[in-house]
């Protein structure tokens, strides 16, 4: 069980981290974003992300997740509202859907040539980051669930991003693969020191590596460490006490809260709740 006052594996206190990303540049914010198609889509959506962070999206069914994603890769204009990307940002994206057309056969190798600028040493590299070189001559069309998403994470990787943006990416894959999946995305972070910006409904899976959760329904319903989130009222309405208790088993539970200069406050319960420095 880890440890949620600690970052990824390196046992650097979250309050830590945001002092570095304190002084680390975006590599894209979004400021005020509206989105209205036939009705409202997106309110006031305020999101900035930071090299290296690692950020899950929940919320329910049309929400507005997949929207966000396509606001934030600039593949969808706001309403209202300002994407602000960084100049050195390279994004590799595994959308939630891809379609391949059956009737033009192609395999592996020759599906991921097809990203321009990209040489045959990148695709060697990035199929085995992933464990799938034996794939390379393998038909598109004949890959299982888990082969085709190692797959479209090797496509994303091909430019060797600082950010990963992932869409559902253990989408038709069994509970098992699942697992190994969420582990194989945290490893190739680890490799390459990208941030990951995910939509997962496997929050209990994923939250172990999250540094950050945000709950979306329309606008964010609320937003911050798993541990802080599972136990929002807003939370726990949308998705039920019994979900959240299941997270909450990876928790670790803390009987007090760190101000913005890190220093420990608030230790008991009614300190806690009239504590004026809670974490964000
Ligand atoms: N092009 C469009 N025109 C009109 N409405 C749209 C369009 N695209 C999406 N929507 C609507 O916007 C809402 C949000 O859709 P979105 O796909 O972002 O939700 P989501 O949270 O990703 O959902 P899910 O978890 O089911 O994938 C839905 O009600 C959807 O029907």
């Amino acid at each position: 069980m880890k440890n949620k006052l600690f970052y990824a594996d390196y046992h650097i206190p979250i309050y830590l981290i945001m002092k570095i990303n304190s002084i680390k540049q975006p590599l894209v914010i979004l400021k005020d974003i509206n989105v209205k198609l036939s009705q409202n889509i997106l309110q006031d959506i305020n999101l900035t992300l930071y090299p290296n962070s690692i950020i899950t999206i929940v919320g329910p069914n049309g929400g507005g997740k997949s929207t966000l994603l396509k606001v934030l890769l600039k593949l969808l204009t706001p309403t209202s509202g300002e994407v602000i990307h960084s100049k050195n940002l390279r994004i590799g994206y595994v959308p939630q859907k891809i379609h391949i057309d059956h009737s033009l056969p192609i395999n592996v190798r020759k599906f991921l040539s097809l990203k321009k600028g990209i040489k045959k040493t990148d695709i060697e590299e990035a199929l085995a980051l992933l464990g799938i070189a034996h794939l390379s001559d393998s038909n598109m069309q004949k890959l299982s669930g888990g082969e085709m998403q190692r797959v479209l994470l090797a496509r994303a990787i091909l430019n060797k991003p600082n950010l990963l943006v992932l869409d559902e990416p253990t989408q038709g894959v069994d509970i098992i693969g699942q697992a190994e999946l969420y582990q194989l995305i945290h490893q190739t972070q680890q490799k390459l020191q990208c941030a990951i910006l995910m939509v997962s409904h496997d929050l209990n899976i994923v939250m172990a590596d999250t540094h950050e959760v945000l709950c979306i329904n329309q606008h964010i319903c609320c937003a911050g460490t798993p541990e802080i989130v599972s136990n929002n009222p807003k939370f726990i309405q949308l998705f039920g006490n019994q979900f959240s208790k299941n997270i909450a088993v990876y928790t670790h539970h803390h009987d007090h809260k760190h101000n913005i200069h890190g220093d420990v406050c608030c230790r008991s319960e009614q300190h806690f709740d009239n504590c004026t420095h809670k974490e964000q």
